[in-house]
């Protein structure tokens, strides 16, 4: 069997630097189970962009081949047409959406200069794996310029419904262009139908089995892989020096209070401005918890060169000044607000210590945040993960408490449960979770998906 090559837009780095999103981090654990090349953009922008020198550098098993971005690739491709166009559809965000005839061109120019730095990467044999909305045409790139060999694409948001997504100026392209690969992931079931859906009310496509569709004169395999994490090696980090030196600085400072815990990398869909709300409802409706339970919020800065991004950065600062304005005491701070990024050692040790998690996106493809919440407790005295129906994660993680992140009156009586829960109740949600996440892990869900990809 030849070689696996995984592309994807960000890569690396291999080592765990507190650099938030979870594609890389998955993908990390992934490459280091198999070996490979992990092919995409080195995160620089320079002169001569994807003209330049590829950059490769080996670390074991895996190697990294980047190329950088100029500045009009990086404008119009990344933080245009990804970020600004499809990002915000593909979340179900029409009025956020921005259209513009330059971002598409530069999304198809850096498709196609992705697809001619990688093409030469490619020996006979290799499967060739890429990742995400950034690279839906990559494919299309590499047959025309004569490449044979399986591909596959995994895409790590939502898709949404025909509805939302013909609100895209010419999407039929786009789609067409997707078919040129030979297995198509979703992160969930419902993203998947979706697909499916626009592939027959807009492609007059058919199902041709349980995982195969016909459209556009292809055959292809369309299926839900639910991505995973290393669920057993993350649950030992609450044990590692920096894991036990973050549960004890906040154990410090806690004593018997209760905490919440969010991590989110600061993103509107995330839902960090209606968890605010939600806690100071919580706050309001139950007003025992007032100096006894307190939100803690790790809030990495993410793509702050767009609007939106600098406007919800913007309202999460006023909100939480305002709630903490409004109810705290001299010895207590309802909310604390962190805008920085923590290795996921140090997350696990705040996980650990945190009564509750809070994963409220509006919509969110899969949530990793969710899975290593639950894989951190101590299975003696385990918290609740309180989560979005909207999270992709709760399509598997059904003993969660499930909320309607809009529904601010459910999500405070959802904390208020949670902070009262028995301990048999919460164990045996744990346990339940627990054994899915560690079946489910990110090792079986690239094998299953490579399984499909190898034909
Ligand atoms: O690369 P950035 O623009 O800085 O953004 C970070 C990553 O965000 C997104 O992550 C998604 O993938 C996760 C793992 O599958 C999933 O759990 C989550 O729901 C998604 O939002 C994005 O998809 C990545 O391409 C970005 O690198
Ligand atoms: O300060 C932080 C915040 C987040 N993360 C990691 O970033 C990933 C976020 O993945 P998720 O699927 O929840 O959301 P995304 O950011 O990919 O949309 C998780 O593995 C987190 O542990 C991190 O390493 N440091």
């Amino acid at each position: 069997m030849g070689k696996l090559i995984v592309v994807s837009n960000r890569v690396g780095p291999l080592k765990d630097t507190g650099k938030a999103g979870g594609l890389a981090v998955a993908l990390v654990d992934v490459l280091r189970e198999r070996g490979g090349v992990w092919f995409g953009w080195s995160g620089q922008v320079s002169e001569e962009g994807t003209f330049g020198e590829m950059k490769r550098q080996k670390s074991r098993n895996v190697e990294l081949a980047t190329v950088d971005m100029n500045k009009a690739d990086y404008e119009e491709f990344y933080a245009g047409y990804a970020n600004r166009t499809l990002w915000p559809i593909l979340h179900y965000r029409l009025d956020l959406a921005e259209f513009d005839r330059p971002y598409e061109q530069g999304y198809r120019r850096v498709n196609e200069r992705f697809a001619t730095r990688l093409k030469p990467l490619i020996e006979p044999g290799d499967v060739v794996w890429v990742h995400d909305y950034h690279f839906f045409t990559l494919a299309g790139q590499l047959r025309a310029m004569g490449v044979e060999c399986r591909i596959g694409f995994f895409l790590h948001i939502p898709f949404p419904s025909p509805d939302i997504i013909t609100a895209l100026p010419r999407h039929t392209a786009l789609v067409r262009s997707m078919l040129a690969y030979d297995v198509i992931g979703f992160q969930s079931n419902r993203d998947r139908n979706h697909f499916i859906e626009y592939l027959i009310q807009e492609a007059g496509g058919e199902r041709v089995g349980e995982d195969r569709v016909r459209a556009f004169g292809r055959e292809v395999v369309v299926k839900a892989f639910p991505i995973g994490i290393d669920a057993e090696g993350f649950s030992q980090f609450p044990k590692s020096p920096e894991g036990r030196r973050q549960s004890q600085r906040i154990k410090a400072i806690l004593g018997d209070r209760a905490q919440i815990v969010g991590v989110d990398r600061v993103d509107y869909s995330k839902g960090i401005p209606h968890r605010f709300r939600a806690f100071e409802r919580l706050l309001e409706d139950y007003p025992e918890n007032r100096g006894r339970v307190s939100l803690l919020q790790v809030a990495p800065p993410s793509r702050s060169e767009l609007d939106a991004y600098v406007d919800i950065q913007r309202e999460l600062e006023h909100l939480a000044g305002q709630i903490n304005g409004r109810f705290a005491d001299v010895d207590w701070t309802p909310i604390r607000f962190i805008m920085r990024g923590f290795p996921r050692k140090a997350l696990a040790g705040l996980y650990r210590s945190s009564r509750i998690a809070l994963v409220t996106p509006l919509r969110d493809g899969m949530n990793l945040v969710a899975k290593e919440y639950v894989a951190a407790q101590d299975p003696e005295d385990p918290g609740v993960l309180v989560l979005s129906r909207f999270a992709g994660a709760a399509e598997e993680l059904n003993e969660s408490v499930i909320v309607n992140p809009y529904d601010t009156e459910e999500v405070a009586g959802s904390l208020q449960m949670a902070l009262q829960m028995p301990l048999d109740e919460r164990k045996s949600r744990y346990e339940a979770m627990f054994n899915k996440i560690v079946t489910n892990d990110a090792k079986r869900w690239a094998e299953s998906f490579l399984s499909y990809l190898s034909g």
